[in-house]
């Protein structure tokens, strides 16, 4: 009982968010929240603000104005850092620290106890398990990306922020991940995740945000907007997205 009702609690709170690069607003005043055991993808054309609104949400950019809160806390708190794992979506891997030091050095940061265990996992089912001596500036484009999402699973945050988790990965990885994102739903985790492969995201989202020059178009359950939408039920997430994306 205790569970559900913290799960139904308010994970991110986004108020009013503005990112301005010189004078252009990237991302233009939007307000949204996610429910504790949410799923959320996050859609939109290229330059329409997703990565913008992620790296504001988790601290990697200065946003102009706003407030951001993660689990109650400030976004910036450490309390708030405790909560969450982020993937980029160019991975930031260290040159000189070996697949399984990355597992090490994050086990430490966040007190994982079990790291080993847990780390073993990840490497078998992103086919790393072979690779954990090699040294972070020697792996490929989408191993760094593997290494990247394991290191963020691995402290077992309750949110997630994902963008464009699928980028460089191979069809396995791609399937495997698709199997990770359900069974952190089934976990309760709250995950807002970005991204253009929208059958990845159709499944398993309870909601579909849409992104269009800084703000938020559309903002609902995919029936909802399916609904609204001239196309009616028959129509795909796709058919959805580049209609609510067009330009007039
Ligand atoms: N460092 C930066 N300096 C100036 N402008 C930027 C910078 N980063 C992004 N922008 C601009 O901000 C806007 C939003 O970019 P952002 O990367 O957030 O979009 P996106 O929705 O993530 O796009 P994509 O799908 O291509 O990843 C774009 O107009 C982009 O040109």
């Amino acid at each position: 009982m205790l569970f559900l009702v913290s799960i139904k609690k308010k994970m991110l709170e986004v108020n009013g968010l503005i990112k301005k690069y010189d004078k252009q607003n990237a991302v233009n005043n939007i307000t949204f929240s996610l429910q504790g055991g949410e799923v959320v993808g996050l859609l939109g054309p290229n330059g329409a603000g997703k990565s913008t609104t992620m790296k504001c949400i988790v601290g990697l950019l200065r946003k102009t104005a706003g407030e951001v809160s993660i689990g109650g806390h400030d976004h910036l708190s450490v309390e708030a850092k405790k909560l969450f794992s982020y993937i980029p979506e160019t991975p930031n891997i260290y040159d000189l620290l070996t697949v399984r030091e990355h597992m090490q050095f994050i086990a430490q940061a966040y007190g994982v106890k079990d790291w080993k265990e847990r780390a073993e996992v990840y490497f078998e089912m992103y086919d790393l398990a072979d690779k954990q001596d090699k040294l972070g500036r020697d792996l490929s484009k989408g191993m760094k990306q593997k290494v990247s999402i394991c290191c963020a699973l691995l402290p077992d945050p309750r949110i997630l922020f994902f963008d464009e988790p699928m980028i460089g990965l191979d069809p396995k990885a791609i399937k495997n991940t698709k199997k990770i994102f359900k069974t952190l739903k089934e976990e309760g985790k709250t995950i807002l995740v970005s991204t253009h492969l929208m059958e990845s995201v159709e499944a398993i989202a309870d909601r579909i945000m849409i992104m269009k020059e800084g703000n938020i178009i559309g903002n609902d359950t995919l029936s909802n907007l399916k609904a609204n939408f001239n196309g009616g039920n028959d129509s795909t997430l796709e058919d959805l997205f580049l209609e609510l994306t067009k330009d007039e």
